[in-house]
């Protein structure tokens, strides 16, 4: 089973993915947490691109989630918990002026996570919470959290989507995720 958290950077997305994946492992659930960009390789492919052509960076990231997901397919677990997937290359590489459909297009043959839970976060907040260390903290990306953000939500209304307000503590977002997840196991 695939459960894709969402967000713009600062949204808390890694930070909700850890706890999930041991909050189901402590209830018997084995769930493994997984983040995209996932190999190291395409990253630095990626950061070496940098923050300017969407067309590169869909075609990268899609290449990464290829690999991704041929990773994931020898794992046992459960639940994979998903630190981004499909949704952030429509949500960033479209705001950056690309087609959406053709995004979808070049992602058609990944499999749709039975759950995405988006974590929705106003990005004046988002801001004071990103490390500045943070990979890919191209000015030209941080310009564009506000669109992102918008972007999510028109994405979300799919039917398999939760949105989460992010301002709420990381305790309670771990409840509602888990109470989430297990539904889909009702
Ligand atoms: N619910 C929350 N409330 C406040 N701060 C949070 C929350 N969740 C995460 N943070 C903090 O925000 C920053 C970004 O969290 P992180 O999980 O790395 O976000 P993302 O993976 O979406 O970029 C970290 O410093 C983290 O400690
Ligand atoms: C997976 C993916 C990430 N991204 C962006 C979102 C992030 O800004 C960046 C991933 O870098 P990362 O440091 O992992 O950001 P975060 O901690 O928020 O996940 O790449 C895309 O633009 N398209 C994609 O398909």
């Amino acid at each position: 089973m695939l459960i894709a958290i969402e967000g713009i950077d600062g949204s808390g997305k890694t930070t909700l993915a850890n706890s999930l994946e041991k909050e189901l492992n402590n209830r018997g659930i084995s769930a493994l947490s997984t983040h995209e960009p996932f190999t190291k390789e395409i990253t630095e492919m990626i950061r070496i691109q940098g923050w300017k052509d969407p067309v590169v960076l869909t075609l990268l990231f899609a290449a990464d989630r290829a690999i991704h997901l041929s990773w994931i397919s020898t794992r046992n677990e459960k639940i994979i918990i998903l630190d981004r997937y499909i949704y952030s290359t429509i949500a960033y590489q479209s705001t950056m002026g690309l087609d959406d459909k053709w995004i979808i297009s070049v992602n058609e043959k990944f499999p749709k996570p039975q759950l995405t839970i988006l974590l929705d976060l106003p990005e004046e907040i988002a801001l004071k919470r990103i490390k500045k260390n943070d990979s890919f903290n191209f000015s030209e990306k941080i310009n564009l959290l506000g669109k992102i953000r918008k972007k999510y939500i028109e994405l979300s209304n799919d039917g398999k989507t939760i949105i989460l307000d992010a301002t709420e503590t990381a305790e309670t977002l771990t409840k509602k995720a888990t109470d989430a997840v297990l539904d889909l196991f009702s």
